[in-house]
């Protein structure tokens, strides 16, 4: 059984379903830890009430990135992970911790990538008069949100979309693909297809395509 450790900055939906998953065997994991930069958030709580172990970081309370990441990285040691999944994440992570986790650290980002790296991708696509918006899961390095793409899911754009409605609608393809990608870390089975990626003959859907 993979050991799976969570860092959010919130709600924690994300981290929901990855832990809703691997509770479903949908993931050949355990979530054995979830970590928060941010006190009571409803995440802690959401980990909390599965019995998940949590433990609180605050950026506030260091003086530098630098300083920060040197102890988050003695805390998430602590866990033993196998992998880290970022859930909502919202802390730009040093060179040197990114690089002691390569390969290991993933993250979930609301938009196409590379379009709208950062932060506000919602009412970025908006703004820009986009038709189509998305989800990009992606491995964690040092430039931004720069990291190689392992799957997207894509949603349409409707006139009269705002941020809210593409939030929901970008939601619901991150509780669907996150747990896919978490469960290719563990087992390595994740079929890239024409039709787009399959796992255990689940296809993402025509909205699910794997980065080429
Ligand atoms: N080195 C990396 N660190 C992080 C990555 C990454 O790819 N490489 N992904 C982000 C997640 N993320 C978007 O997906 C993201 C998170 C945070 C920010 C940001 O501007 N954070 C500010 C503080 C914002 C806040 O506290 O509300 C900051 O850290 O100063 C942008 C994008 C996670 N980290
Ligand atoms: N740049 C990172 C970023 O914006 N991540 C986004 O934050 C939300 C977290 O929700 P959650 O805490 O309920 O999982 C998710 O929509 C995720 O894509």
């Amino acid at each position: 059984m993979r050991r799976i450790l969570i860092l959010i900055s919130g709600s924690g939906t994300n981290m929901q379903a990855i832990a809703d998953a691997c509770q479903q065997g949908r993931i050949d994991g355990e979530v054995v830890g979830v970590i928060s930069n941010k006190p009571g958030v409803l995440g802690l709580a959401r980990a909390e009430a599965m019995g998940i172990p949590t433990a609180v970081l605050p950026h506030t309370d260091f003086a530098s990135r630098e300083e920060y990441d040197a102890e988050l990285k003695l805390v998430i040691d602590s866990f033993y992970p196998d992998f880290i999944v970022l859930a909502g994440f919202m802390r730009i992570l040093t060179p040197t911790l990114v690089s002691h986790f390569a390969g290991k650290m993933v993250n979930i980002h609301p938009s196409l990538l590379p379009k709208y790296k950062g932060v506000n991708t919602h009412q970025r696509a908006l703004d820009a008069g986009d038709k189509e918006h998305g989800v990009s899961v992606h491995f964690v390095t040092a430039e931004l949100d720069g990291g190689p793409v392992i799957l997207q899911a894509r949603i349409p754009i409707f006139p009269g979309d705002e941020v809210e409605d593409l939030q929901e609608r970008v939601h619901e393809q991150e509780y669907r693909i996150y747990p896919l990608v978490v469960q290719w870390l563990c087992t390595g089975r994740l079929q890239l297809t024409e039709r787009g990626a399959m796992l255990d003959n689940e296809i993402l859907g025509p909205y699910g395509y794997a980065a080429d």
